[in-house]
């Protein structure tokens, strides 16, 4: 329940978490005590370094009124419910143009089924949605993909650095991959600078994208931040700021989406049942996958719940654990807290799968979501009185993203579901492995290849 255990760099002790009781008295009842990060875990500050108050996206910045006037323009103006509506274009845009390369393939192979690696499809059409939300409807097809290249390599770099982090004697010996680690906040800067500079000069000249939707990118240029020697004072973003803000934004939003989709697609390929009824609840709705539509498929959002129960996207939620309040939280005796404090990691997948919440635990079973169901009223963000699954945290740091992420999830999943059929491979051993490997994002070892079959033409 409560691991300890030294972190492999060897700095700090780690205090695992996969209570679901513990998790809840650490980040509800003692949410004052547990409110950073660890910060000399994020490869960003690392290769910045810079000191602790002069981290730059809102992931790394210390609980206070930064954080607080940076978090509020993400929410106000995107991620807030009432503003979902305004990213509805771009999303039934992506949606349409991942069926019609789909439908093209299809048609392509004579009508037969197509063997199609899903992430591969799935990232293609994610990310240039997210890309346009941040920079706007303008931003041309040959940056969405260096950004999304620059993107999928510094994940891969950061899950790399993991066991050289903070040790200068690691660094040394892995000086080849620190050195590409390093070229990374340069490269961004390269890619997204001019993006921003172009967007500072002409923003009052151009529409919102997306029918209302006011890029990300031109929140960040009107905001302004309390100053770091003088609350009082505010002044607008460095340039230093907006390139990793917008890539916290590029980074946080297709990976865990993509991710998130695919463990839904390979539990509806496993079970064809609930593809089905899934499938049932789709084809009953006419016209386009309206917001609103989506809203009511009440059997499709048990679908991504038990998803998201069983494979959080995003596997560790982790805590700076400085002093002795805060390893009074998550259940440590003060004593064994060295001078340097410890990091907390709460165990997303074992927190979803404890077996005094579930019934069977590691079995997708959609229905327990449903009205009557032990996971009625669920919700993505635990409220204060119990915690039965977590997968965009808890307490005060929460992921503020997931009313959109999961809109995401369902519309591409029910748009899949509507126009083809989803089947494991036939050849090549056919089978789906469910695997998981626990990275920057929690995907599938192997990675799910699908057999596609059109079901029917739209009009
Ligand atoms: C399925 C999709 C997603 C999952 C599973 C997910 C999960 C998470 C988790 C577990 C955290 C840490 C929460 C904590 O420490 O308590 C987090 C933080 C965060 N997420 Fe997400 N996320 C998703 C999508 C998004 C999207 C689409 C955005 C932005 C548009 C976003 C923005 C953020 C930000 C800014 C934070 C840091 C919040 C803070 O420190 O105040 N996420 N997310």
């Amino acid at each position: 329940v409560l691991r300890r255990r030294r972190a492999s760099d060897g700095q700090q002790p780690i205090i695992e978490i996969c209570d679901p009781v513990i998790a809840r008295r650490a980040l509800m009842d003692n949410a004052d005590a547990l409110c950073n990060r660890p910060l000399n875990l994020f490869p960003v500050a690392l290769v910045s370094g810079r000191r602790r108050r002069h981290s730059d996206n809102i992931t790394s910045v210390p609980y206070g009124p930064r954080w607080r006037a940076l978090r509020c323009t993400l929410n106000a103006a995107i991620l807030h419910p009432s503003r979902l509506g305004h990213m509805e274009p771009l999303r039934l845009e992506a949606m349409d143009s991942l069926v019609a390369d789909l439908r093209a393939r299809c048609c392509r192979g004579g009508g037969e089924s197509e063997i199609v690696v899903v992430r591969d499809i799935l990232n293609a059409a994610v990310f240039p949605m997210v890309a346009r939300t941040c920079f706007g409807s303008g931003v041309d097809d040959g940056h969405v993909r260096a950004m999304r290249d620059l993107l999928q390599d510094f994940v891969l770099a950061v899950d790399g650095a993991k066991d050289f982090a903070g040790s200068k004697t690691a660094k040394l010996l892995h000086w080849r991959r620190w050195r590409r680690f390093l070229a990374f906040r340069g490269r961004q800067a390269e890619l997204f600078l001019p993006l921003i500079n172009a967007r500072r000069r002409d923003r009052h000249l151009i529409r919102p994208s997306g029918g209302g939707l006011t890029p990300y990118v031109d929140l960040l240029l009107d905001v302004r931040v309390p100053d770091d020697d003088d609350d009082a004072a505010l002044r607008p973003l460095t340039d230093d700021e907006l390139v990793s803000l917008l890539s916290e934004f590029l980074g946080a939003g297709p990976g865990t989406m993509v991710s998130s989709m695919e463990w839904t697609l390979a539990h509806l390929v496993l079970q064809p049942e609930v593809q089905t009824n899934v499938r049932r609840e789709v084809d009953a709705v006419e016209g386009a996958l309206s917001e609103t539509r989506v809203r009511q498929m009440s059997y499709l959002r048990a679908v991504v719940m038990e998803s998201l129960r069983l494979h959080p996207p995003i596997p560790i939620l982790l805590r700076d654990v400085p002093d002795q309040a805060g390893a009074a939280a998550v259940g440590c005796p003060a004593t064994v807290l060295p001078p340097e404090g410890a990091r907390a990691h709460f165990n997303l997948g074992e927190i979803g799968r404890d077996k005094n919440s579930w019934t069977d635990p590691d079995v997708f079973r959609p229905e327990r979501f449903l009205a009557g169901g032990e996971g009625e009223g669920v919700g993505l963000v635990p409220g204060p009185k119990e915690i039965k699954m977590m997968p965009f945290g808890a307490g005060r740091r929460a992921c503020p993203g997931g009313g959109l992420a999961t809109m995401h999830v369902r519309s591409f999943v029910a748009a899949l579901v509507r126009e083809f059929e989803w089947a494991p491979p036939r050849s090549s051993g056919g089978g789906v492995d469910l695997t998981e490997v626990d990275g920057f994002f929690k995907v599938m070892k192997t990675p799910l290849r699908a057999a596609v079959t059109l079901r029917r033409q739209r009009g």
